[in-house]
């Protein structure tokens, strides 16, 4: 075998709860991810030393050396199961940069699976997912894929069973914005206004709504506790939000740590006219419609 292309899709946080720091710098949380049909593609090719090539969305955002997530995952899994050989890395980037949809997570959830098979290694995907793990929090949902509950910093993963395909329209921001300093300020925030954090809880209203497929239910329970932090860094986000709101999305939230904002909507026509209403009111650099669960990190 002499190259190896796989397609991995971006997320979206359905549920995200996040409970007190840890010693460690992370936070405990209840973490709803939901797979969305947004994708990058790795091609991994034979090569004596590791490299990255990266086409597409912002690509300037996105570091060519050692940092790259994919080149990380490359070489944790050539030292783990003592490949000597390199790979050439090719990223087509369709997932926003620093966008909240886990794009970076994606590339290096894509790199282990291409390089498994490129260097035949073969490890089994629960390996995969604890080098993953060691990468980022958010990798081994971009193996694994669908929907699932994340608990611990997101890493531990329990599949949700889902009814039927949600529609989705994301709005795109101009820049990114940094997972950790979202944190942060979430931090800050909490313990500017003394509110009290308590232990991140599922929700089960919205189990319920993804269990029957239903968006009208799902739309309500959306939440994500990193988005008043997003919105402090970031605040016309409120007006991207209230724009989608009006134009009747059953939901609107930003996804992760932001600034993509996610807006649920009930059929494939509003999402389209969502889109274009959206596009129109210039609240977002790019407006795309996607639909979710998808699969995770695939071999194509
Ligand atoms: C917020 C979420 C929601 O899914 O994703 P994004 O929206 O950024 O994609 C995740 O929690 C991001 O996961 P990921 O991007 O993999 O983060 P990591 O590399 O593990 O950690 C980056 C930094 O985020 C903070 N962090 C991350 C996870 C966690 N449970 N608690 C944290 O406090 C820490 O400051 C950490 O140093
Ligand atoms: N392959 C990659 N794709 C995108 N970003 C990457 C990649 N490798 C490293 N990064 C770095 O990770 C940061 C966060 O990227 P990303 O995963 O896209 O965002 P988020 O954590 O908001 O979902 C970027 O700002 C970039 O510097």
């Amino acid at each position: 075998m002499t190259s190896v292309k796989v397609r991995v899709p971006a997320k979206v946080n359905v549920q995200l709860s996040v409970g007190p720091l840890r010693d460690d710098g992370y936070h405990d949380l209840v973490n709803v991810f939901h797979a969305v049909s947004i994708f990058d593609e790795v091609i991994a090719e034979e090569a004596d030393t590791v490299t990255v090539r990266v086409e597409g969305e912002a690509v300037d955002q996105v570091p060519l050396d050692d940092d790259n997530l994919a080149v990380r995952a490359a070489r944790l899994l050539a030292g783990r199961a003592g490949v000597t050989r390199g790979v050439s890395l090719r990223i087509r980037k369709t997932i926003p940069v620093a966008g909240g949809m886990a794009g970076g997570s994606a590339d290096a959830a894509a790199a282990l699976v291409a390089c498994n098979q490129l260097w035949g290694v073969h490890l089994p995907p629960a390996d995969l997912m604890e080098l993953g793990a060691e990468i980022g929090s958010d990798v081994p949902f971009a193996l694994l894929g669908g929907t699932a509950v994340g608990t611990g910093r997101g890493e531990q993963l329990r599949p949700v069973e889902v009814g039927g395909a949600f529609q989705w329209v994301f709005a795109l921001a101009d820049g990114g914005l940094s997972t950790a300093r979202v944190y942060a300020e979430c931090d800050r925030l909490r313990q500017a206004t003394g509110a009290k954090v308590g232990w991140p809880e599922v929700n089960e209203r919205l189990l319920a709504a993804l269990r029957t497929g239903d968006p009208k239910a799902l739309g309500p329970e959306l939440a994500n506790d990193l988005q008043p932090a997003a919105i402090m860094l970031r605040s016309r986000l409120v007006r991207t939000l209230d724009a989608g709101r009006e134009r009747g999305a059953l939901g609107a939230i930003v996804s992760g740590s932001g600034p993509t904002c996610a807006f649920l909507v009930e059929s494939k026509e509003q999402a389209t006219d969502l889109a274009v209403f959206l596009r129109g009111s210039g609240v977002a650099r790019s407006v795309v419609t996607a639909e979710g669960p998808v699969a995770g990190a695939v071999i194509v």
